[in-house]
């Protein structure tokens, strides 16, 4: 363990001597967690994080248009559709990517490191349930998904292949996911298949470059984004556990899209066949203020530009025929080959960029008084998944079907948009399609017809409520 003198001189170097402001007052046990948490802190990086925070934050306030400016749509020719597309390419993509999966080259990769603020509950999103008739959480769906399949690629070419699942946790969700998915035998899917890791943390810092101290031994850390992955995977070791398995491709998510088809054969087998490097599954914007990111290229380079960064005037372009012009969501569902993710690790990591958001953080004053602000007082810095896509070599975009594959849980009931009510409903809605796709009638309590209905509105339940357990059908399919 770090020595007193050890980490005042740390944080002298760092200016940041404050942090040991309460240290008389402190117990034995207090004083020592503080010291674990300096000791983790390189000087030279917090001088340099809290110099770039104060210096980010500047520019967060002026922001402009200049971004947009440098905006343009992707090219047409390289965004794959399902909508656009027949029957045989999507049989020949889905053909790919089961053959791949088969030969236990596909894994899959959670990003589950958030806090969740929006929902507001105490425990990861992961946990959640939306209220399904089976109770099932957004853990346990996603791990039948996986489990269906690999299954049909068992199917398919007499295989008993396996898709890992790596977890990216923080200090916030590791402990509770880790001793869910135990209490829950990892929803039969086997342990040693199953890889948690945890990503890295960074201290919050006040306006002035100090970094912000939540307790009087406890620094206000937050997790470093989900771009946070990349760092993460060179501290956990993942891409040689990858390289060790034999995987190429990674399909990799967010944990709160109730309709996420986890390492979806159409489109691993989309990206593998357009010999992608870098892909992400993008949904037709709904509305111009819809909050979500988009894909697009900025001077020339694939980017996504977030639905904070991005000026109205901007998103509400239209192109000749009316439709927005900037319509390609991004909906978190990335693909990467090992590769990509290897180069991206050793040498582009450091390059990619820092976001800013400015935040209540609740601090201790001077005389060690718990505040909450009422106004921001904090910078947080953040990385994002996607800024790494400028790097790729072959990128694609992969339009799909809203209705079958984006219902993100965000916000409380109450809400207008991405609530636990709008999650239920989309995935009973698409079980119900299903159902009556297949053939199937549904009769009410008096046995009577409930005639079907083949559109629905967003706002209601579905006529009959029917709930397809993921282990029965992955794309709605009846038997392959
Ligand atoms: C940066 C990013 O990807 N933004 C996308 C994200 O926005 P959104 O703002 O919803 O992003 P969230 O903050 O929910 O994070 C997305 C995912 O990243 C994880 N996470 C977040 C922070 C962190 O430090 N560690 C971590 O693992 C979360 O647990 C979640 O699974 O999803 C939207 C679709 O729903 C997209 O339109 C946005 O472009």
């Amino acid at each position: 363990m770090l020595s007193f003198e050890a980490a005042k001189a740390r944080l002298e170097t760092a200016g940041q001597s404050h942090v040991l402001q309460f240290w008389s007052e402190l117990s034995a046990e207090e004083s020592s967690a503080l010291l674990e948490e300096i000791s983790l802190l390189k000087p030279e990086e917090l001088l340099e994080h809290c110099r770039a925070a104060v210096e980010a934050a500047s520019r967060h306030s002026s922001a402009d248009g200049r971004l947009d400016a440098r905006m343009e749509p992707v090219p047409p020719e390289f965004i794959g559709s399902v909508r656009k597309s027949d029957e045989e390419r999507l049989k020949m993509w889905g053909d790919e990517g089961l053959l791949q999966i088969s030969q236990d080259r596909v894994a899959v990769l959670l990003l589950a490191g958030g806090q969740g603020t929006r929902l507001g509950v105490p425990y990861p999103k992961g946990m959640y349930n939306v209220g399904l008739p089976s109770g099932k959480t957004l853990y346990q769906i996603q791990a039948e998904h996986i489990q269906k399949v690999q299954e049909l690629a068992n199917l398919k070419h007499a295989c008993r292949c396996t898709i890992p699942w790596y977890i990216m946790t923080s200090e916030f969700t590791l402990g509770p996911t880790e001793k869910f998915f135990r209490d829950n035998e990892y929803f039969g899917l086997c342990p040693s298949n199953v890889v948690m890791f945890e990503q890295r943390m960074i201290p919050a810092v006040g306006f002035d470059g100090k970094i912000i101290l939540e307790k009087k031994n406890k620094i206000a850390m937050a997790p470093d984004g989900n771009g946070g992955l990349y760092r993460a995977l060179v501290d956990n070791k993942i891409i040689e556990d990858m390289e060790r398995r034999g995987l190429e491709y990674l399909h990799v998510y967010c944990v709160d899209n109730i309709l996420v088809k986890m390492a979806d054969p159409v489109f691993i087998g989309f990206c593998v066949n357009k010999g992608a490097d870098c892909g992400a599954k993008v949904v037709d914007k709904a509305y111009p203020s819809e909050p979500v990111g988009v894909v697009c290229r900025v001077d020339g380079l694939y980017q996504v530009i977030e639905y904070s960064e991005i000026q109205p005037e901007t998103a509400e372009l239209r192109g000749p025929g009316g439709e927005l012009l900037f319509s390609a969501g991004n909906i978190c569902n990335h693909f990467f080959t090992r590769g990509f993710l290897k180069e991206v690790a050793e040498k582009f990591e450091s390059q990619l960029k820092q976001h800013v958001a400015i935040k209540k953080v609740p601090f201790v004053d001077g005389e060690g008084n718990l505040v909450k602000p009422t106004k921001p007082n904090g910078i947080k810095m953040e990385k994002f998944v996607f800024d790494v896509f400028k790097f790729s070599n072959t990128f694609v975009a992969f339009e799909v079907l809203r209705e079958e594959e984006f219902s993100p849980l965000k916000n409380a009931d109450g809400a207008p948009l991405d609530t636990p009510t709008t999650a239920r409903r989309s995935l009973l809605a698409q079980h119900y399609r299903w159902a009556l796709a297949a053939g199937g009638n549904f009769l009410d309590e008096q046995d009577k017809p409930i005639p079907p209905k083949h559109s629905m509105t967003k706002n209601k339940d579905p006529p009959a409520i029917c709930e397809i357990s993921p282990l029965v059908s992955y794309f709605g399919e009846v038997k392959m």
